[in-house]
């Protein structure tokens, strides 16, 4: 599968904690333009994060792996997507700066643990060598594709596996740019 994941524009807004960007995805040939709104995770943006994200086709949690204050965070974040969110909205969790190994803090197993209960995928990241970045973003969009395709067709079977890298000790290279 080719993915390819181009951004185009970047507005950055620190007042109000929102950042707006453009991302292209093709996904088998096909180009899918993804409108994403990063928004802050901190509490006092919740109201207008909460605006943000109802009537999102997807949701990506991210939290810090070296950070576990940002895990606990996520379960009020899931909880809040389901009283605001639209209905079977795509929701992905990532684990970032898994370049970080040496001061990980949140293990994998917790964060697989907590996406199962979800029924929601989980990958690690860093954005720093943008390990699994464009397949993160991939998924969801294929996720949404299938599950928009699925609507009209009756079928809402997942794909059974992602090709994405691990990030841990066996390619801490791949992972860090030191
Ligand atoms: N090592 C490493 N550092 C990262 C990674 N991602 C972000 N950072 C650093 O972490 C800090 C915070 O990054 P932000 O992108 O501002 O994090 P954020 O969670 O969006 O912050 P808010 O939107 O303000 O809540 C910055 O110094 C980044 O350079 C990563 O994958 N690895």
């Amino acid at each position: 599968m080719h993915v390819h994941t181009r951004l185009s524009l970047s507005v950055h807004s620190p007042p109000l904690g929102i950042d707006f960007k453009i991302r292209t995805v093709d996904i088998d040939g096909k180009k899918i333009k993804l409108q994403v709104w990063d928004t802050a995770g901190q509490e006092r943006f919740k109201t207008i994060t909460t605006a943000y994200y109802r009537g999102a086709m997807g949701i990506i949690l991210v939290y810090d792996i070296t950070d576990e204050k940002s895990f606990e965070n996520i379960q009020n974040w899931m909880k809040s997507i389901k009283e605001n969110a639209s209905a079977g909205v795509e929701r992905l969790l990532l684990g970032n700066k898994c370049d970080m190994e040496a001061k990980r803090k949140v293990q994998k197993e917790q964060a697989n643990k907590l996406a199962q209960e979800h029924g929601i995928r989980f990958f690690e990241t860093s954005a720093k060598s943008s390990m699994n970045v464009d397949e993160a973003f991939s998924s969801l969009a294929r996720d949404i594709l299938l599950k928009s395709g699925s609507r009209r067709s009756g079928n809402s079977n997942k794909p059974s596996s992602t090709d994405l890298k691990t990030c841990d000790k066996k390619n801490t290279n791949k992972c860090s740019l030191g």
